[in-house]
């Protein structure tokens, strides 16, 4: 399956590319839209009593129309029921005249048990909550739990965001066009999709690749090419050093966490860089992890100096406060650019609170030019207290947030959740959808950190290592399933690590550099 994601207006694009370039014409690609639904439901469904097809206004209605004559034709008993008529002149109005069902109206759609429902309400056009009659389709589907197979979305369904505007049907299978969209792989909308197939309907590669397309599904065709392969003859130093801040006595867990993730990563080397009231705690639970003290900004000048780390863990369990803003600011001010080679920090948990009150300055110090890259770690309530003003857009999907936020603080963006989205400040995106519950638990999000900057302390980019952390980090919780503490996932990860190394090379073309 294809990465890219096109949103509804640049699959719009796609359709009229595809139409000008040939050789389908609208109705040309419609009918196709049409036979790979009709194929589905007839494959899926051999014994359905009846099946109704819902027809809205647009040219989703018209896949309908495509759909119920197919359907009658093979014999299948078709009912139609329309929301309106499509618009004149449109690819839909050809395909109704063509259509021989006759039509009913929406509002008295009635079905009964063994009936199937083909859903082509609203597609890609969807632009508010669906009016009365097409929700009372909806509560009578689910209340007589009828299969559903939607097309192209579930009406309802928003393909830009997945949030759901009013009410939307739950599918059970979907056939969309082309390419997904994010509207597939964003919550709600994953989840109401049921099964997910995307039908070539004749647009040719060339169309997709016209349109430059920045959203990505974060798999590892995405950044398998510069994910860090150690060559033979490589040394522990040359594989990269993170350094982790430590919490004080009490909290030092979960740098250590963060610290067994990065080395597991495949880091040469991993410091945990400790107060030192903490070291004795520390030093207890460390054996190839190194450990250094680390008090004052001198300290962390020093180890800078000496030991020429690549990358740094900064917030798990390390505290709100002054101190944890001015190792950052510290670690921001290195970089290649200054001679010290680190490449990246990652901001996790406190590090990115402890900013709440002064924002700018965080990303002042992450767009200077030469700056290690910023990789920003937050969950939703972490997202809302670093960006408040872009977490209370309701015109943004997570997508767009993630994007907006990016841009803001020019730094990579994992915003969290079950529904995961990576961005750049160069405007790529990648949505997670590999993940499972069992990883929401204690600690999950301190392992996450420590992979990203093992990855990018080996070399590879920041918005990659992100995607690549965050897959990782997913498919190890998918695999370990219940029972799963946040101890389990760095263990988790060589299995997975000798599958990726194992895979042919592939295309440099799977993801697109930003500008
Ligand atoms: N020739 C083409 O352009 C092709 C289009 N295709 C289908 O066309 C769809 C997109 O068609 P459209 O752009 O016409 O969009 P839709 O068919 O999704 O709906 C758009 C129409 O519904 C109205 N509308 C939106 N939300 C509404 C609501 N809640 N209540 C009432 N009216 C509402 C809009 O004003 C517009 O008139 C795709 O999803 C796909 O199924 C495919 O057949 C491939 C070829
Ligand atoms: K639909």
């Amino acid at each position: 399956m294809t990465l890219e994601l096109l949103t509804p207006a640049e699959m719009a694009e796609a359709d009229r590319l595809a139409i000008a370039a040939g050789p389908f014409d609208g109705i040309g690609l419609m009918r196709n839209a049409g036979w790979a639904v009709a194929t589905v439901v007839l494959a899926r469904f051999p014994g359905a009593r009846r099946v109704h097809v819902l027809a809205g206004p647009g040219n989703n209605g018209g896949d309908g129309y495509v759909v119920a004559k197919i359907l009658q034709e093979s014999g299948v008993a078709v009912s139609l029921w329309a929301s309106g008529p499509p618009r004149t002149g449109s690819d839909a109005a050809l395909a109704a005249d063509d259509c021989p069902v006759p039509t009913k109206p929406l509002a008295e759609f009635e079905a009964g048990p063994g009936d199937v429902v083909v859903d082509t309400l609203y597609g890609a056009g969807l632009s508010k909550p669906l009016a009365s009659d097409a929700a009372r389709a909806v509560a009578l589907v689910a209340a007589k739990g009828l299969p559903v197979v939607a097309v192209d979305l579930p009406s309802g369904i928003s393909g830009d965001s997945g949030a759901v505007l009013g009410c939307a049907f739950a599918a059970t299978v979907t056939i969309t066009f082309a390419r997904r969209k994010p509207g597939h792989l964003l919550l709600p909308g994953r989840d109401l999709c049921g099964e997910l197939i995307v039908a070539d309907i004749g647009i040719a590669p060339a169309v997709v690749e016209a349109l430059a397309v920045k959203t990505f599904e974060n798999r590892p065709a995405l950044w398998r090419r510069s994910f860090p392969s150690p060559a033979v003859d490589t040394h522990k130093y040359r594989r990269g050093h993170v350094g982790v801040f430590s919490g004080g006595a009490s909290s030092t867990g979960a740098a250590r966490l963060s610290a067994l993730a990065a080395a597991r990563s495949g880091a040469g080397a991993v410091t945990v860089l400790s107060p030192g009231d903490a070291m004795q705690a520390n030093a207890a639970h460390l054996t190839a992890i190194m450990l250094r003290q680390v008090d004052e900004l001198a300290d962390l000048h020093g180890f800078l100096a000496d030991r020429r780390p690549s990358a740094f863990v900064l917030g798990p369990g390390f505290g709100v406060g002054d101190r944890a803003r001015a190792f950052t600011l510290a670690v921001l001010a290195s970089g290649s650019g200054a001679g010290s080679g680190v490449e990246g920090l990652v901001l996790d948990a406190d590090g990115i609170t402890s900013f709440r009150d002064e924002p700018g300055q965080l990303f002042a110090a992450a767009a200077r030019p030469g700056a290690p890259a910023l990789v920003l770690t937050p969950h939703e309530g972490e997202f809302a207290r670093l960006f408040p003003a872009i977490a209370e857009d309701d015109s943004l999907s997570k997508l767009g947030k993630a994007r907006a936020a990016a841009a803001a603080a020019h730094a990579v963006v994992i915003y969290k959740g079950a529904d995961t989205v990576i961005a750049s400040f160069d405007g790529r995106a990648a949505i997670n959808a590999n993940g499972a519950p069992w990883l929401a638990t204690a600690g999950s999000g301190d392992v996450l950190a420590g992979i990203v900057a093992g990855l990018i302390a080996q070399g590879m980019p920041a918005f990659e290592a992100a995607c690549a952390g965050v897959w990782l980090h997913a498919e190890a919780g998918s695999r370990f399933g219940p029972g799963l503490i946040a101890e389990d996932l760095p263990g988790a990860l060589p299995p997975m690590l000798r599958d990726l190394f194992s895979l042919p090379p592939q295309s440099r073309s799977d993801c697109r550099p930003g500008p």
